[in-house]
């Protein structure tokens, strides 16, 4: 049976002054899934997020939050909605403990310190004073104030900037954990490794419109295959086969030219069969050999080019 989405928006725009920084945008987040908000740089995702978490007026199109309009309703949403502030909620001399104290008092039946201190792994570091604190402990302290509310929804705007590979996957976990139990996120990253491991579906956005929405799968899904391959020493890019007609383009990996094949309908066998063919007959070693499907970073960079369009 199909449920009411937690968030639904519809025609979105938003301008500043002539500049349209959002562009009919539309997207549905339904509960209990974390929706990945994806874009290149001022492509309007944080314009989005603000006018989704009710901080910043539509200029056209409707924004529904758990059925409610979050600008002109903001106080029947409010309390159902966590926000990650990027460090806006830390005090430089209050300790961690203080914080969240602070804080308790604006909620109304907050979740308890210790608790919310365990979940985002902070327990140990409840009297150090913000301002001693790391980039990625402050990120886990600013999450740790949007839990306090127990929100239905959760707003995450780039959560584990800052945070060494160690904590990022200590935070994934506490946001898939507040997923189990039923929590809708909405998170917005630059990081397309956290996008893959943790949403449901995910869109990206380039120049204030929604390129490609879907899962994961569906995301790279038509975006054929790829192959690499470091150019051999003393070979021209020019003496680079085609393969089935396409050509290699070339970038630099590690110092040195590596040659990719983004490769269409023939097939991934058909194409390697045709690349280890030519080696063979030239008897050229093809090191760090890589064949795979297209990931989420070669849609996104297709979709920052505007290859998509
Ligand atoms: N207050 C403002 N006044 C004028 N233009 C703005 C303002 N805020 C944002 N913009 C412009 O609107 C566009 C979208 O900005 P936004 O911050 O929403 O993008 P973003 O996707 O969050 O970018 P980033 O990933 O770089 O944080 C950008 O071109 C930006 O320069």
């Amino acid at each position: 049976m199909p449920t009411t989405p937690a968030i639904r928006i519809d025609g979105l725009r938003s301008r500043y002054g002539d500049f349209e920084a959002v562009s009919e945008v539309s997207f549905e987040v339904r509960e209990g899934e974390l929706f990945a908000l994806l874009g290149t740089n001022g492509a309007g995702k944080t314009t989005t997020l603000e006018i989704i978490e009710g901080f910043r007026a539509a200029h056209a199109g409707t924004v529904r939050v758990l059925g409610h309009d979050p600008y002109r309703e903001r106080r029947a949403v409010r309390p159902s909605m966590g926000i990650m502030l990027q460090e806006g909620g830390l005090f430089a001399d209050l300790t961690v403990a203080e914080t969240l104290d602070h804080w308790r008092g604006f909620v109304p039946d907050p979740r308890g310190r210790d608790e919310t201190l365990g979940l985002v792994g902070l327990r140990d570091r409840a009297g150090v004073r913000a301002r001693q604190l790391s980039g990625g402990q402050k990120r886990r302290l600013d999450l740790a104030i949007a839990l306090l509310g127990r929100p239905r929804v959760l707003f995450l705007d780039e959560p584990t900037t800052g945070m060494d590979p160690e904590a990022r996957r200590a935070t994934w976990e506490v946001v898939r954990d507040l997923v189990a139990g039923g929590t809708t996120v909405l998170l917005t990253t630059h990081y397309l490794e956290e996008a893959e491991q943790l949403a449901d579906r995910l869109a990206i956005m380039h120049r204030g419109r929604i390129e490609v929405a879907g899962t994961v799968g569906e995301v790279v899904a038509g975006h054929g295959d790829r192959i690499t391959f470091h150019v051999p020493d003393g070979l021209g890019v020019a003496e680079l086969p085609a393969l089935h007609g396409t050509a290699a383009t070339i970038s630099v990996a590690g110092g040195r030219p590596l040659a990719t094949y983004a490769l269409g309908a023939a097939g991934l066998q058909a194409e390697l069969y045709e690349l280890l063919r030519w080696a063979d007959e030239r008897r050229i070693g093809l090191e760090g050999l890589q064949a795979r499907s297209a990931s989420l970073e070669d849609v996104f960079l297709r979709t920052a080019g505007g290859a998509t369009r």
